[in-house]
């Protein structure tokens, strides 16, 4: 097994499998304050308490608010050119799970360049709970997903998550700053190995492996 951090092959284009590319300024600053204050108001639906009046209140505004906004949608194959000054192009879905920020349901996870991988900061809200005070295993798993996948990304090896495994060592907490890290270290054929961990306090709470399978042309 080599490791390899640099691509044997040209970055597939999103346009040659039919995705249509958009940048990031196409992308109003409007849109992703939207999408944060909606994050708001998933995880205060998520513990509120309130009257019985005020929840059929709120409904209403918000059914309002839905029709509004489906005045027009993005297509889910929209991908999104990130243009970096010390690295080739990188495309990301925009409405990513974990890492779209104009996705309210996406935490969201950013990641940046490290001298091995990739790294990123993420706090996850009550909305992402699993046990009580802590985050839900799934979603545990989903910030690792994203961010291997990510580390065979800006490794210019785009692939699919073909396997994926994850240890939970402690449990994850929410409304806690976390680090999450990711890095390649390895590839066979088409197979691109990559390795991560998410940290609280430094503490490592989880880690996970994956084998991503490059994209074919
Ligand atoms: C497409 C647009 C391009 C533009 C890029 C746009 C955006 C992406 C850019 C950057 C990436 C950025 C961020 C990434 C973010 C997200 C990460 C989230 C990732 C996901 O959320 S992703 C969804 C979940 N994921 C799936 O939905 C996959 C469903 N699945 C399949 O689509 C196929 O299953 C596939 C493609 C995996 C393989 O299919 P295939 O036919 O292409 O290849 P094949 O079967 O020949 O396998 C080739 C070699 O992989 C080995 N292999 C296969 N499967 C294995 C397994 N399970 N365990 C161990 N090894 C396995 C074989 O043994 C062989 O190995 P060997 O070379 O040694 O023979």
């Amino acid at each position: 097994m080599t490791v390899q951090t640099q691509p044997d092959a040209a970055l597939p284009d999103p346009a040659d499998f039919g995705f249509s590319v958009i940048a990031e300024d196409d992308l109003p600053p409007e849109l992703l304050a939207l999408a944060e204050q909606v994050r708001h108001l998933v995880e205060a639906v998520a513990h509120t308490d309130v009257e019985r009046e005020e929840l059929v209140a709120a409904r209403g505004m918000v059914e309002a608010l839905t029709e509004r906004l489906n005045a027009r949608r993005r297509d889910t194959t929209t991908v999104l050119k990130e243009e970096s000054p010390q690295a080739r192009a990188e495309y990301s879905t925009v409405i990513n799970a974990v890492s779209g920020d104009t996705n309210p349901a996406a935490p969201p996870l950013s990641l940046e360049r490290t001298d091995d991988g990739l790294r990123g900061e993420v706090t996850l809200s009550g909305a992402y709970q699993g046990p009580p005070g802590a985050a839900h295993g799934g979603w545990v798993a989903a910030l690792l997903d994203q961010a291997l996948g990510a580390a065979a990304g800006a490794a210019g090896m785009p692939g699919l998550t073909a396997n994926l495994n994850v240890d939970f060592h402690e449990i994850t907490p929410l409304n806690e700053p976390l680090s999450v890290e990711a890095r390649v270290t390895g590839t066979e054929r088409r197979k691109v190995f990559v390795s991560g961990e998410i940290r609280h306090n430094g503490q490592v709470t989880a880690t996970g492996t994956a084998i991503m399978v490059r994209l074919a042309l």
